[in-house]
Parts: structure tokens; sequence; C-alpha cells
């Protein structure tokens, strides 16, 4: 009863204008956003990925999706395969297996930041049942936007010194927002002209049509290349079911913080006055804003869509109340039934997140080493052991028990490195990410940690630096499974897995001028073993030359 999906997706660079402003954006078939796929639990898809980029290779990585036994479909260039050249087509075949809300996007340089993403959705197997009710659902795919074209964004950020790509233009639903005006000016003082739109418009909002009575899910994902955001829904309460494709204990809320990288589902009831339609609003988080809310609205039918709210959007919180988001972030738990972590850990890696000069560059480095992805897939060079390709060393388990969390490093120097952490397979891996004083003093950063091919159970949020008594801390209990997790500033968190899917996987900040910016690291597990990578997966390199000479596997 499986079925095997089958999608077609050209990428090309596009004319659009996601806030109002003409500019060029990476599509998919000529569509920004990319295509939504859908699927059911146990089924396969498959994409075929055709680079219609004049000069650029592609990738795009299956966010949330384990790819269990297909490391090399997880879309990272120069880790799970080389990228896709002009003209040529790459073909992602991936099992779905774990119903949840999910989505895709470029994942070679910063195609995402460039528009590259889309929606991608797992309903629950024929015959499974979702285990909460709902009448209707909504797809809410939420992403920031620049008018510097990305090429200059890449650029600046690899300049000495370094220039900074500062905070969004927009904020985009769905990949729509506004830049010129706004849907909401007439409840303010503000200078901003109030949008005339008459609904066509490539940046008019993607209405949320609704019927009175009912409950709908939201799913509520986030692609951002830098904003932290916080969404709520004028009048309405929402129940939090869902979260990176992994069911938690509902629970209701006003407003939720999501950060790049994640997913949630909740539940609204439309219970309100069904006179009126309502404010649904996304505002930055966790960095001082200079971006406007991305606003949408909850239509009551058969209300008209144009009908304005009675009041004013809900207020986003006050952008530095870190003790609102650790709140949202402590009340997640795994629902009754979902698996535990084992008891105890087979490795501890601790891993300090910094802010550093090479040579006056700014990056950031992970315990004192900057990534930098080498130009043969680590997937094809572990599997042949081509070890001149990448550094042999590994990079340190832990950091120097006199650095100072709380203050910019004494000294700021590092190096760039593309040394591995080897896991075991099958082991019961600790990661405590450790966040620090950025360079310029009392600054501390958010940085959404993502894990590829696994989810982790999210053991627990503390401050300052982990240490020995905050062991007992740790909920064994019921923590929650995720793939993606913040670290909030000066703090720690700590996170378990088990390294049971063979191949290399990236770990890294999903803030997308971060991780250029060096902020991941790589973990090889028992890559040497995995079976059955497809050659054009590797024809570029070391392992290039290889597949070229024949060497079959
Ligand atoms: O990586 C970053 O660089 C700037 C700043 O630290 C240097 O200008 C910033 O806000 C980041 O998040």
């Amino acid at each position: 009863r499986n079925q095997v999906r089958h999608y077609n997706f050209d990428v090309e660079y596009i004319f659009g204008a996601p806030d109002c402003n003409e500019h060029v954006v990476m599509g998919i078939n000529g569509q920004f956003p990319g295509p939504t796929i859908r699927a059911k639990a146990g089924d396969t898809v498959v994409v075929h990925l055709t680079n219609k980029l004049y000069t650029e290779g592609v990738v795009i990585h299956w966010h949330g999706i384990r790819q269990l036994g297909t490391p090399w479909a997880d879309g990272t260039a120069s880790i799970s395969q080389c990228a896709i050249n002009p003209g040529e087509t790459f073909t992602y075949r991936f099992l779905v297996d774990k119903p949840g809300t999910y989505f895709y996007h470029g994942h070679y340089g910063m195609q995402r930041s460039a528009g590259l993403y889309g929606s991608l959705i797992v309903d629950v197997a024929d015959g499974e049942r979702e285990p909460f009710h709902y009448d209707g659902e909504l797809n809410l795919l939420l992403s920031d936007w620049w008018h510097q074209s990305v090429h200059e964004q890449e650029v600046g950020l690899s300049s000495s010194p370094l220039r900074w790509i500062g905070e969004p233009q927009s904020l985009l639903i769905n990949g729509r927002g506004q830049y010129n005006c706004s849907l909401a000016a007439h409840y303010s003082n503000s200078s901003s002209n109030q949008c005339n739109l008459k609904g066509g418009e490539k940046c008019a909002p993607q209405i949320l049509h609704v019927q009175p009575k009912k409950t709908y899910r939201l799913r509520i994902a986030s692609t951002t290349a830098l904003a932290s955001l916080n969404l709520a829904i004028g009048n309405h309460k929402m129940v939090v079911v869902e979260a990176d494709g992994n069911y938690v204990q509902p629970f209701a809320v006003d407003d939720l913080d999501i950060y790049s990288g994640e997913s949630y589902s909740v539940l609204i009831t439309t219970d309100q006055n069904p006179k009126n339609n309502y404010w649904l609003s996304i505002g930055v988080r966790g960095r001082k804003p200079n971006t406007p809310q991305g606003l949408t609205l909850l239509n009551y039918l058969p209300n008209s869509a144009s009908k304005l709210p009675i009041s004013p959007p809900p207020v986003t919180p006050q952008w530095n109340d870190y003790n609102h988001s650790k709140s949202f972030s402590k009340r997640i738990f795994a629902r009754m039934g979902s698996p535990k972590p084992p008891k105890f850990y087979d490795r501890r890696i601790t891993l300090l997140n910094t802010q550093n000069k090479i040579n006056g560059f700014i990056k950031w480095a992970i315990n004192n080493v900057s990534l930098a992805l080498p130009s043969t897939p680590y997937l094809g060079s572990v599997k042949f052991l081509l070890n001149h390709t990448y550094d042999q060393t590994s990079p340190p388990e832990n950091f120097p028990s006199n650095y100072d969390v709380m203050n910019p490093p004494a000294n700021p120097n590092t190096t760039s490195g593309s040394g591995v952490y080897r896991l075991n397979y099958n082991t019961t891996v600790d990661v405590i990410l450790q966040n620090a004083n950025a360079l310029a003093v009392n600054v501390s950063e958010i940085h959404p940690w993502h894990l590829h091919g696994h989810d982790f159970w999210v053991l627990g949020y503390g401050e300052g630096r982990f240490s020995r008594k905050d062991e007992r801390k740790l909920n064994l209990k019921n923590p929650p499974l995720r793939n993606t997790v913040v670290i909030f500033p000066y703090g720690w968190t700590a996170l378990r897995f088990i390294a049971d899917n063979r191949g290399v996987w990236a770990f890294h900040c999903h803030i997308e001028p971060h991780l250029h910016m060096g902020m991941g690291v790589i973990f090889d597990i028992d890559g040497r073993n995995v079976k059955g990578i497809p050659n054009e997966a590797l024809a570029c390199g070391a392992t290039g030359r290889l597949s070229v000479n024949g060497v079959h596997h």
C-alpha cells in the first residue's frame, strides 16, 4: 500500500516579488516557494532534480527526513554529494517514515537565503490516525528576505572587514510579504502606507480561510536565513501538538517562538466572533529588530477577506525577553508513549560556540575550529578512504576549563578545519552545546542547531557553563525528540541521540550566514560501511576521478 511519489523539480532563477519589490529568486518549476511535496508515512519520495541555473551547482536537503539507509540523498553539498552541475539531473529517492511537518531547502552556499525552499508534509499512513482531531489544515512556511543579492551577501560575509548582512527587509509567510506598505498601517500612526493590494499580486498575503466553530491544524515551519520568529493569532489560543515531526504533550499558548529549522503543528478553534477576521502576525525575536511584522489574515467565512480586523495585530514580545522564549521551550515534552532516551551515554562531546577571527576575517568556530568544507564530499572520502581530501585529526571533544563563556575570547584568533567526529555505530552520544560571549562585550546570540540524519532528545537547557551539578537536572523521563534546538545567550543545551544511521552528517547552526562563517561540525557514523552510494552522487573531486576510472562498489 505504500506508494512511490515522483516529482520533477527544475531549479532556476526567476523574477519574483516576495515583498512586492521585484527581485531574482530561486524558483522550482517556475514557482517560489517551491511546490509542496505531500506523501504518506511509509511512502518513497522520488525527486528528479534538474539544475537549470546557468553557472552554479545546486543540491536540495530534505529537512527533518532522516534518510534511513540513504545518506547520499541528504542533499548537502560537500558532505553527502557533489553539487549538481548546470544541465544535469540528480535523482533523490528516500523513505518518508514518520508523519509530520517538514520542508526542503538548498544546502549549497547560501541558496536557501536566495529562496530555494518549499514544504514537505507527511500524512499518517492509511488506516492510521493522528492522535488529535482537526477539521482542516493550513500550511505556513515562514522565511525572511533581503534586497541585497545572496552573491553580494556571501562576498560581504567573506570580506575583511566583515560586511554583515544586517536585519532582513521583510518577513514572508508562504513567500509573501509587503515592503513598501503595511496591511495594518491605519491602526497606528506609523509612517507606512496602507497596502492597496487587490489579492492577485505575487506579494499579496495568502489569506487563511476558515469556517467558524471548527478546529484547524496549522503547520508552521521556519526556513529563515537569520530571524527567530514569534507567531501569534489575534484572540486565538494555539495548542502545540507536534514539533519537528514528533508528537508533543499538548499545551496551550498565546504565541509561539520558532527558530530557523524548526516546525510545529498547533490546533486552533475558530470560536471567536464570526463577524470578524483576525490577524496572524510574525515578528523578530532575539536580535534587535529592524523588520516590520509579517502579516496575514484568518478569514472567517463567509466574511470578505478584505474586511480588516477590529483591533491591531498582536504585539510581538520584546526581542530580548529571553525568559518568554525559555518558558516556551521548557514547556515542550514528548507525548506519552514516545520513545525514551537510553539512561546512559557512551560518549559526550561538548561544543563551545564562539565568534573568532582568522587573519582579520570574522568567523564562527566550534571548539576553536571554524568549519571549512572540502571539495570532495565527505561521504565518498570516508567510503573510499581518500584521506588526503580532509583533515584527518578530529576536532576537540571539549574546550579548555579556563575558558570564560561570559566574556569575549581572550584570544579571538582561530583556525579553520575540515576534520570530523567519528562516532561508533549504534552508540549513544550526548552533545552539550555551550554558548558564549561573541566578539563584542555583552553580546551572546541565539543559535538554532540542526542535526542531519537523526532526531535527538532535548535533555535540558541551562545558564552559564555546563557543569557536573547540571547533570541531575537533565530530563530522561519525557524529553522531546527534535532535529533542531536552540541555544540561548550565555546558556547551554544538552542533547542525546543514538548514532544508528550510517553516513556523514552535518550538525550546524541553521542561521545561513553563520554556517557560511564556519559554524558547524561533521559526524562520520561508520560511513566506511555505507552500501549502495550511486556513482552520480560522487562524480566530482577525488571521487569523480575514481568514478571515471571505473571503480565500482
Ligand atoms: O555573525 C554575525 O556577525 C554580526 C556581528 O557580530 C558582527 O558585525 C552579527 O550580528 C552576527 O550574528
